[in-house]
């Protein structure tokens, strides 16, 4: 059984408290968008799809219980809080992607005769509780083509028909910690798992927040999986040394080019495994492609506070006074990417664009 981010009822939401993780486990209630912004700027629950699933579901239990007079009033109150929810953090696009979806359906329904206030409510209460099972299901389809398509690449690179089991390194948390569930990179984890072909993963420990360390450790010991955590200046040192057969990372934004923008690290851990020709997968969803932006020029990197490097929970580790950089993410180019590994497939980076534009089309 994975750990559960977020704990959802119509009427009730909770998240659980990441920045307590792993020492403590700890639910925080979630009663509108106000909390929903705040628990997700100060990255109490983080994640690309978790954040969208939260902040959502935290507007859905604000309206939840309050009565509008017109399609009007309730379309305005929607917009409003939708753009609100998007401004906790810059770089993650699934909140965008589903304000954006949302508004759309509450345009549509503000239109249609046949449906009053009550019943446009109510859809829009459904349209984002879908959200949460949908990300599953998203995700599992990620863990299976993801797997397939590494163990097709071993296999291929040996000569023989199949891949035996393979170690693989991943960066950050993309697990259940960072979504509705299964998760992302690590749901291909879990499907090479599955499958009896994970021999080895190993997590980095993403500093200065420390998502590998705390979270992705956190649910790789509590599912048993065979893993071992390492420094983040570990990393050339591994791929040297552990024969690992793939990198999967996740992503906060993927330009319709195959940039990727995801936590910080990533571009260096793409750049040393081109120099080591291991293979360099991103695992994402569709709502974490933007097809808007060109490249990853285009992307807003989200800068945190200094803190976050400086002290490690109360214990200062930094000279007081020094000067800090504390980018968020970075941006791998797509040149670096082996495949991007989505719901609907696996993708080359450079067949992206066309590739989802002619699926959205479907
Ligand atoms: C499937 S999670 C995607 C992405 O989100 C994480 O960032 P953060 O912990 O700051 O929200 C990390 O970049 C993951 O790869």
């Amino acid at each position: 059984m994975s750990l559960q981010s977020i704990k959802y009822t119509r009427g009730s939401l909770e998240i659980l408290d990441q920045l307590l993780l792993p020492v403590q486990s700890k639910y925080l209630p979630v009663r509108g968008v106000e909390d929903g912004w705040k628990v997700i700027n100060k990255m109490q629950v983080r994640g690309a799809p978790a954040i969208a699933i939260v902040g959502c579901l935290s507007l859905a239990v604000e309206i939840h219980p309050e009565e509008f007079d017109s399609k009007k009033s309730l379309r305005q109150e929607l917009e409003g809080k939708l753009n609100y929810l998007v401004s906790a953090r810059p770089t993650a696009v699934n909140m965008k992607m589903a304000a954006d979806e949302l508004l759309s359906l509450a345009n549509d329904l503000t239109k249609d005769d046949n449906v009053d206030v009550a019943a446009m409510k109510q859809r829009f209460l459904n349209a984002t509780e879908a959200m949460l099972k949908k990300d599953i299901a998203d995700n599992r389809a990620i863990g299976a083509h993801g797997a397939k398509a590494i163990l097709q690449l071993v296999a291929a690179a040996a000569g023989a028909p199949m891949s035996g089991p393979v170690r693989v390194l991943t960066h950050c948390n993309t697990g259940s910690l960072a979504t509705a569930g299964y998760g992302t990179a690590l749901g291909v984890v879990r499907q090479l798992s599955e499958l009896g072909k994970l021999e080895h993963v190993y997590c980095t420990e993403t500093r200065p927040y420390n998502q590998g360390a705390r979270l992705t450790a956190y649910e790789l010991v509590h599912e048993k999986f065979p893993a071992t955590l390492v420094l983040d200046s570990m990393v050339a040192a591994l791929l040297r040394a552990k024969n690992v057969a793939a990198v999967v990372v996740g992503a906060d934004r993927v330009a319709a080019n195959g940039d990727t923008a995801n936590k910080i690290g990533t571009y260096q851990i793409a750049v040393v495994a081109k120099h080591h020709g291991v293979p360099f997968f991103v695992a994402a969803p569709l709502t974490s492609i933007d097809l808007h932006i060109p490249s990853g020029d285009h992307i807003i990197i989200e800068e945190r506070p200094d803190r976050e490097m400086t002290h490690v929970g109360e214990h200062r580790i930094a000279a007081p006074g020094i000067n800090c950089w504390n980018p968020a993410f970075d941006v791998t180019p797509a040149s670096l990417i082996t495949g991007i590994i989505t719901e609907r497939g696996v993708f080359q980076p450079a067949q992206l664009k066309e590739t989802i534009t002619k699926l959205l089309e479907t």
